[in-house]
């Protein structure tokens, strides 16, 4: 008989990983051979911890995120996020964990053109089922402190790229996500921009307590990281 006062483990959102993988595979079919792509990735972020994902061009440093993001299935071996076993969840299930626990942000920005700065960064919120006051505010603060104050009703077309890649970290962090996932976020501004915006973005993820993963080539955005993992031969090294 079991004893009554032995409580069983159970996962803990707080001390658990953010994103654990256990030997993620990821291959794809082109004219008719198979690419390895990812042949066995093992990884655990914990929570409040920044990881530089490095690797040569091609390696599969986006196919990793795309799978971590759960943007796709088709991937073997286990994912979980926030300690929910992502692996065999249908297309509903795997929006559900992208919306209440991870946010993204993109090498080109991917904003809504026919909506403003102040917009896109409510949108995402108001998914979550938040009153719109109340996302307003929050949009408005984290565009503030990314230096958009005076910026807040332009389109993105009216927006510089350092501009609009502020306004695509402020809709990543918007929820404030358990996960951050991040691929070449500054890849496409000048150096001193992505220098500017990407001290931006930590400050901000450090300073609401998420975890980030964040893929790309700059060795010196790595070093300002908790943590460098490199991808190589489909494998983590
Ligand atoms: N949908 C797909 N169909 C077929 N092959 C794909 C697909 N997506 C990615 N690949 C292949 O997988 C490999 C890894 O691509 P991926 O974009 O993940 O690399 P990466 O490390 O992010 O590269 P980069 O640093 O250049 O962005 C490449 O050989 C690519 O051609």
């Amino acid at each position: 008989m079991s004893d009554p006062l032995v409580v069983p483990a159970k996962a803990d959102p707080v001390s658990d990983p953010v994103v654990r993988l256990s030997r993620v595979t990821r291959s794809f079919e082109q004219g008719g051979v198979r690419i390895d792509v990812l042949r066995g990735v093992d990884l655990a972020v914990q929570p409040g911890e920044i990881v530089a994902l490095l690797g040569p061009s091609g390696s599969g440093k986006s196919t990793m995120l795309q799978a971590i993001g759960l943007l796709e299935g088709g991937f073997g071996g286990k994912i979980e996020i926030a300690g929910i076993d992502a692996s065999n969840l249908g297309k509903d299930a795997r929006a559900a964990v992208r919306r209440d626990h991870i946010g993204f942000v993109y090498q080109f920005h991917h904003l809504l053109p026919d909506f403003n700065a102040i917009e896109n960064v409510v949108l995402p919120q108001l998914i979550t089922g938040r009153e719109r006051a109340e996302c307003e505010t929050r949009a408005r603060d984290l565009l503030t402190a990314l230096g958009l104050g005076q910026r807040l009703e332009h389109r993105p077309s009216k927006l510089s790229g350092g501009e609009q890649q502020r306004v695509a970290v402020a809709r990543a962090l918007a929820n404030k996500p358990r996960l951050v996932l991040a691929d070449e976020p500054t890849g496409n501004l000048d150096e001193a921009t992505a220098d500017t915006v990407f001290a931006q973005f930590l400050e901000l993820v450090r300073g609401q307590g998420s975890a980030a993963l964040v893929a790309t080539h700059n060795e010196r955005l790595a070093a300002a990281m908790d943590r460098v993992v490199r991808l190589r031969d489909g494998v983590l090294v």
